[in-house]
């Protein structure tokens, strides 16, 4: 197991009555792909927004690297090395590579200019650190020129040049075709390669079994699972799963490997 990046322990945020997040915990270890499910409302964003601090939790610790963080903030968040790609304003598109890379975090010279042709050479090598292999791109392309999969790898890009280790990607292929989508997969490999960790929010369950190695399933706000890939076995295991949390009456086709794990705690504590 590698190094705990990241832990939440029994994090809430309400809304009035309503609990967005009803007492999560979970953790990301270092160099690990966790895909995160859950139905609409689940609580996945909510949980995104906390992790980004930009909804500060009602309750519960944030620990990173092991030692608990007090006064969570985006800035907190930032400095643990968390980056957001959220889904809908991930990349301005009229802007080049460059731009987007640096957007905000510019790279200058002694003078205080614009370092225009570092960032060339930093988004090029950047572009190439994460598996970008068209042969046709230059730092200068206009992103909205790009593909729906190269536009994530410009996010990716952007977040590990913030020196990202965990890059939260929020539905990166959602309405993306399988070509593109394979595209992403191999980013977020190359970037799991690199030590680092990503979590994986989607909600086509296919997409997220063949690339995360271990999920977590949301439900009305708790954590209603938590299994590896190998424990899951099939993306149709996990999708009958949720399908029996949405209606308890049909059967649950990780209900022996609960069983066992519950029993085998049960050992542990005797
Ligand atoms: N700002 C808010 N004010 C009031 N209620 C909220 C707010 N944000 C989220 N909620 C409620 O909290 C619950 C969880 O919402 P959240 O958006 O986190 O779920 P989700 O899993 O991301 O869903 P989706 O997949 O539809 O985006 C929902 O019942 C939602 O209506």
């Amino acid at each position: 197991m590698g190094e705990r990046l990241i832990e939440l322990r029994d994090i809430k945020k309400s809304y009035g009555n309503v609990f967005a997040v009803g007492g999560v915990s979970l953790h990301v270890d270092r160099g690990e792909v966790v895909g995160l499910l859950g139905d609409n409302g689940a609580g996945k964003s909510t949980l995104i927004k906390i992790l980004a601090g930009a909804v500060r939790p009602s309750h519960g610790q944030i620990f990173v690297r092991g030692k608990e963080v007090p006064g969570w903030s985006p800035a907190r968040s930032r400095d643990a090395g968390i980056e957001t790609v959220f889904q809908d304003r991930a990349l301005a598109v009229q802007q080049t590579i460059v731009r987007n890379i640096f957007m905000g975090r510019e790279i200058t010279t002694a003078m205080g200019f614009l370092d225009v042709a570092k960032e060339r050479s930093e988004a090029e090598r950047l572009m190439r650190e994460i598996g970008f292999t068209s042969k046709v791109f230059s730092p200068d392309s206009i992103v909205g020129q790009l593909s729906g999969g190269e536009r994530q790898g410009v996010a990716i890009a952007r977040a590990i040049y913030n020196k990202a280790d965990l890059i939260i990607l929020d539905e990166p292929t959602t309405a993306l075709s399988l070509t593109e989508t394979e595209k992403v997969f191999r980013f977020v490999r190359t970037v799991r390669e690199s030590g680092r960790s990503i979590l994986f929010i989607g909600h086509n369950i296919h997409h997220v079994f063949d690339i995360a190695e271990r999920f977590i399933v949301l439900d009305r706000g708790r954590v209603a699972l938590e299994i590896t890939k190998d424990e899951a076995k099939s993306a149709e295991n996990l999708i009958a799963f949720m399908e029996h949390i949405a209606h308890p009456n049909g059967p649950n086709p990780l209900e022996a490997i609960l069983a066992e794990r519950a029993a085998h705690r049960q050992g542990a504590q005797a």
